[in-house]
């Protein structure tokens, strides 16, 4: 299920992962449409790890394949992007040069680097602080560098492993409203994994919830509900509820 309007920008088919005799991934397929934010929740140890590590190449399938715009998804040749849990900043490069880092890779004409970088900045609230050092910098600001630098890199794919997951309420909503504004900005398609099913529901289009092991999809729901979207409303707090029921394991 991906809305009427919108190309699947990747295809999972068949995707399955054993190590050993430990069969984990179990025959998954589902579309992630282009520019689609898609969150995947799943109880502990199904493989939701194990999962954006085939996405992103870091390990084989054993069985199946993913594609991008229909080709077999290649780090050669597609542009795959990573958020972890751990912020991953470049101690050497300053704030500005972190976020340019992707697209210098990129090999982008100085002055789109010079214009993505100023948007980018405005939009995480980074500008100020372009010339500091990631030692000179609180760890979720240094997240927010890393998320800067992983949209500003325009990936085809951008893959983000609760990058929220260390930090305290207060700060991970505001992160959040501002991870939809940059991705409402640059129109990436987003596959975010996540333990916190009211954060699912808080940042998703889509949101698949994944079963205990051998793992398939158990359901997946659409969230169509208006941004900035608020916690306390009964659609949003009934779609959480589902989500709960469905992901309830015990
Ligand atoms: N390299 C590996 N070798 C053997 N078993 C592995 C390997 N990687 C993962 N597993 C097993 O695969 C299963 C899924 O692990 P994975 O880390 O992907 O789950 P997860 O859903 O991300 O877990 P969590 O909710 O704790 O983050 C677990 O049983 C794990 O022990």
């Amino acid at each position: 299920m991906i809305s009427a309007n919108r190309e699947a920008k990747v295809t999972v088919t068949n995707l399955t992962k054993s190590f050993g005799d430990l069969l984990v991934l179990n025959d998954v397929n589902f579309n992630v449409g282009d520019g689609e934010f898609l969150c995947i929740v799943g109880p502990t140890g199904c493989g939701k790890t194990t999962f954006l590590n085939l996405l992103s190449k870091l390990m084989p399938p054993s069985k199946g394949n993913i594609c991008i715009n229909g080709e077999i998804a290649d780090p050669k040749k597609h542009n795959i992007s990573f958020v972890f849990q751990e912020p991953s900043c470049l101690p050497w490069r300053t704030v500005k040069e972190n976020i340019a880092y992707g697209m210098e890779v990129k090999k982008l004409p100085q002055q789109e680097i010079e214009e993505r970088l100023e948007k980018t900045m405005k939009l995480v609230g980074l500008t100020d602080c372009a010339n500091l050092y990631p030692n000179q910098i609180s760890s979720s600001m240094e997240q927010r560098v890393a998320i800067a630098r992983a949209f500003a890199a325009k990936p085809d794919l951008l893959l983000m492993d609760e990058p929220y997951g260390q930090l305290d309420v207060k700060l991970r909503y505001y992160l959040e409203d501002e991870l939809i504004r940059i991705w409402q900005e640059f129109k990436t398609t987003v596959i975010f994994v996540t333990h916190n099913i009211e954060e699912a529901v808080y940042l998703a289009e889509r949101v698949l919830i994944l079963s205990n092991k051998p793992t398939t999809i158990k359901a997946e729901l659409k969230v169509d509900l208006p941004r900035p979207r608020n916690f306390l409303d009964p659609e949003f707090v009934e779609i959480r509820k589902k989500v709960t029921e469905l992901i309830r394991w015990w």
